[in-house]
């Protein structure tokens, strides 16, 4: 693989383990800048931040640590990529570097091969606007951080811990972390720990013999084997009986477990993430939650915020909804009529994108317009038209407003600003401007 003209920064102070590096990157076709020292360090990627695709940074130096480079570089405006190369005692500072945005770690020793890898994985893309694309979770800031830290956690066998209120995504970012990971060919199997009676929960997860219990009348493979090499998703973890808890830490501590009414310790492979929509740790003498398995389980934290924090995400959500609902239905519908958007802005959505889905497809079916009403959006009329309305900023709706009339327009021209601009009677400046403060930059196709 040649990587276009990339630029690599390598902070080692070993001279032997740096030579090695530098000279294999340099045979790939890397462009390498080397310190020896974590201030030489900081003084060199100061200058030139924005043209290092990655910056690989030994923990241990001679003089600061890498944390320290990290945490002097990182809020720099353009600041590179960072994949650490630690000791194996280091593990716990480079999980919290990772926390802290740092977007990766090698443990030495490592084979160059996958060190190849993990950097071409973890280097800035020389074309950023392939990246913005690239998201699939929503539009908004806030879920497209998410989105970013699922997508480094991937690289990872550690377990993952996915927070966030009911309906607001944990399982379709569980599914995405595990598609993105190397273990995506593999089988996802998907627990909901509230849902099964705490009697069967542990033959469920775990499997039985023959002849375990009552009933039992030939070996059951649980999830937990048949998760195989791929992920296994704990959905409302919190829900796991106490009596059942020992046993899944040691299903991660130890990667074996006994079928119920085994003798034999079976071994997992699979990685464990796990979801709640409650805040496990805090409640610990509460909810019965082991401490120990919380800690185990919130290695990698991340959180789905909920949808009424992400407007941007509720447009662009009614919009596929509405595209995949009529596709599947014969009514001729264009879309979504200002106040409905506007309605739609100023819910709270208890349900975030569950309802949110649900209340878009009945929409479809109970529309009697070519344009969808807040009314058939909002049945129960009191919401949007009635005193309990939520109100949200001006400014979010009028941008949430403008960000769809210059997508269509975007859209509608191929991406060609001027025309676009024609199209919504404004400059190409204003237009531009606009679409630079509402991150739609990247849509541009051409000026011309
Ligand atoms: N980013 C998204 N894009 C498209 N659909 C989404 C997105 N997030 C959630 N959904 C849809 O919303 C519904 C609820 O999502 P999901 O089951 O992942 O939520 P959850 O947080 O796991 O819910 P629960 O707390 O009830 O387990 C599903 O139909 C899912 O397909």
């Amino acid at each position: 693989m040649q990587p276009d003209l990339a630029r690599i920064g390598l902070v080692e102070d070993d001279p032997i383990m740096g030579g090695s590096i530098v000279q294999r990157l340099e045979l790939e076709g890397w462009k390498v800048t080397w310190w020896q020292s974590g201030r030489d360090a900081i003084s060199g990627i100061e200058g030139i931040a924005s043209v290092l695709d990655l910056v690989i940074c030994d923990i241990r130096l001679p003089d600061i640590s890498g944390e320290e480079v990290f945490s002097e570089l990182a809020s720099l405006p353009n600041s590179p990529p960072f994949i650490f190369v630690t000791g194996h005692g280091e593990i716990d500072q480079a999980v919290r570097l990772m926390r802290s945005g740092a977007t990766d770690f090698m443990t030495k020793p490592f084979a160059m091969d996958e060190f190849l890898r993990r950097i071409e994985a973890g280097r800035r893309t020389t074309n950023s606007q392939l990246r913005l694309k690239g998201y699939v979770l929503g539009e908004s800031p806030a879920i497209q951080h998410a989105e970013d830290l699922l997508r480094r956690y991937a690289r990872h066998d550690l377990p993952v811990l996915i927070t966030g209120e009911t309906g607001a995504g944990k399982e379709v970012a569980a599914r995405l972390l595990h598609e993105v990971s190397s273990r995506g060919a593999e089988p996802f199997i998907a627990v909901n720990c509230a849902a099964i009676p705490a009697d069967l929960l542990e033959s469920e997860i775990f499997g039985h013999e023959k002849g375990a219990f009552t009933g039992a009348q030939q070996r059951h493979f649980g999830y937990a084997e048949r998760a195989g090499e791929g992920t296994l998703f704990l959905d409302e973890i919190g829900d796991m009986p106490w009596s059942l808890q020992a046993k899944l830490l040691r299903l991660i501590e130890a990667g074996s477990f006994n079928r119920v009414g085994g003798e034999t310790a079976c071994k997992f492979r699979a990685r464990v993430v796990s979801a709640t929509h409650r805040e496990l740790g805090l409640r610990d003498q509460h909810s019965g939650f082991r401490e120990d398995l919380y800690f185990r389980l919130a290695v990698l934290p991340v959180t789905i915020p909920p949808l009424r924090e992400r407007h941007e995400d509720i447009t662009w959500l009614l919009d596929r909804f509405l595209e995949t609902a009529v596709s599947r239905s014969d009514r001729r519908i264009r879309g979504f009529s200002a106040l409905t958007e506007e309605a739609a802005l100023a819910y709270p959505w208890p349900g975030n994108v569950r309802e949110l889905r649900n209340r878009v497809e009945r929409a479809v079916a109970l529309s009697t317009s070519e344009w969808i009403l807040p009314g058939d959006l909002f049945p129960e009329q009191s919401i949007w038209g009635g005193g309990s309305t939520v109100f949200v900023p001006l400014a979010d709706v009028r941008d949430a407003a403008e960000r769809r009339q210059i997508e269509r327009a975007l859209e509608e021209t191929g991406g060609q600003i001027a025309k676009a601009a024609g199209l919504l009677a404004v400059s190409r400046t204003t237009l531009w401007e606009k679409m630079t403060r509402l991150g739609l930059a990247d849509r541009a196709r051409s000026t011309s």
